[in-house]
């Protein structure tokens, strides 16, 4: 496994793969590697021939008060996981590297950045797509890698590279979860077994919402309402956001139907989580 940590580096290894005439698969992370990430690059290893993933915490998506500084980061434990797996080469820039002093230049996708978290984490899409562009424009994929965990993050990043022609196809993989619901996620590492249990609160959520629409919940305000009611339970949760919106849009609904995303971001502790179902086909009110 190739380590790479400077960008000339990386485009010259990129370079030789396409001049080899190989297809090359791209999973950019930002380290602290479980499972869902791991799903991502073994379906690179399937449908490419050589996969590079990037490890890269990247600075400009991080609010003021928000976990930069603390964000996990295990590279020993990070090159273990990806090694056995045949991961061909590991991107690993500087913060120097990816913003230079001079640095000003920021990619903007505007209506689908204005819900979700781009509504709780101001600036946080524009520091996802400024970087995600350059990894694309450095690494050079036929294909990259992105889990529906972050759903939104997926379609923001399937909205620039339409609109800006950039020619990576971007597939989109389920949410993995640990066997008792909770969602793969790095900063699962923030809690404590107590936090952890209480954690469970997101996924649960999300499977009694899924019941309620298919058996006929069509409020969405209503089922936004209960779910609400779920974390007023614990001390130790915060809402950010309940959402119960078109899954491509991220519009909010009022009345539930098909392609309903039902999306929850929720302090745990420290803690900032993310899940999301959803629905394609809801059931039908008159004969159908
Ligand atoms: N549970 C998961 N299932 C599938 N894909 C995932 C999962 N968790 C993260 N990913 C995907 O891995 C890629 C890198 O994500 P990232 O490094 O931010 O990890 P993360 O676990 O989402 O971190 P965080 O805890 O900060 O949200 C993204 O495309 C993300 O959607
Ligand atoms: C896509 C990404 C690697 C950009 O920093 C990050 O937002 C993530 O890990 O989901
Ligand atoms: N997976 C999203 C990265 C972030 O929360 O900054």
């Amino acid at each position: 496994m190739e380590i790479l940590r400077s960008i000339p580096e990386m485009k010259a290894w990129s370079r030789q793969v396409r001049q080899a005439g190989r297809t090359l698969g791209f999973v950019p992370t930002m380290g602290a590697l479980h499972d869902g990430h791991l799903s991502l690059v073994k379906r690179s290893r399937a449908d490419c021939d050589r996969t590079v993933v990037s490890i890269f915490v990247n600075p400009k998506q991080f609010g003021p008060g928000e976990d930069l500084d603390t964000y996990p980061a295990n590279w020993d434990a990070d090159r273990n996981l990806l090694e056995p797996l045949g991961v061909d080469a590991v991107f690993l820039p500087t913060r120097g590297d990816m913003y230079p002093h001079g640095f000003q230049t920021t990619v903007t996708v505007e209506d689908l950045t204005g819900h979700l978290c781009g509504e709780s984490r101001p600036g946080f899409f524009e520091g996802v797509t400024t970087v995600v562009l350059k990894l694309f424009l450095i690494v050079q994929p036929d294909t990259a890698y992105f889990g529906e965990k972050d759903r939104q993050q997926l379609q923001v990043i399937r909205r620039m590279v339409e609109d800006l022609n950039v020619n990576v196809s971007v597939v989109g993989l389920p949410i993995v979860r640990d066997a008792d619901g909770l969602a793969k996620s790095s900063r699962n590492q923030y809690l404590n077994p107590a936090q952890r249990e209480i954690a469970l609160s997101l996924s649960r959520a999300l499977e009694q919402a899924r019941q309620r629409i298919e058996a006929g919940e069509t409020d969405a305000a209503r089922l936004r309402r209960e779910i609400e009611e779920k974390f007023a339970l614990h001390a130790e949760t915060r809402i950010d956001y309940v959402s119960v919106c078109n899954a491509d849009t991220f519009e909010e609904l009022d009345v539930i139907q098909d392609n309903v995303l039902v999306a929850l971001a929720v302090f745990v502790g420290k803690a900032r989580l993310i899940d999301n179902c959803l629905i394609e086909r809801v059931p039908c009110k008159e004969p159908c």
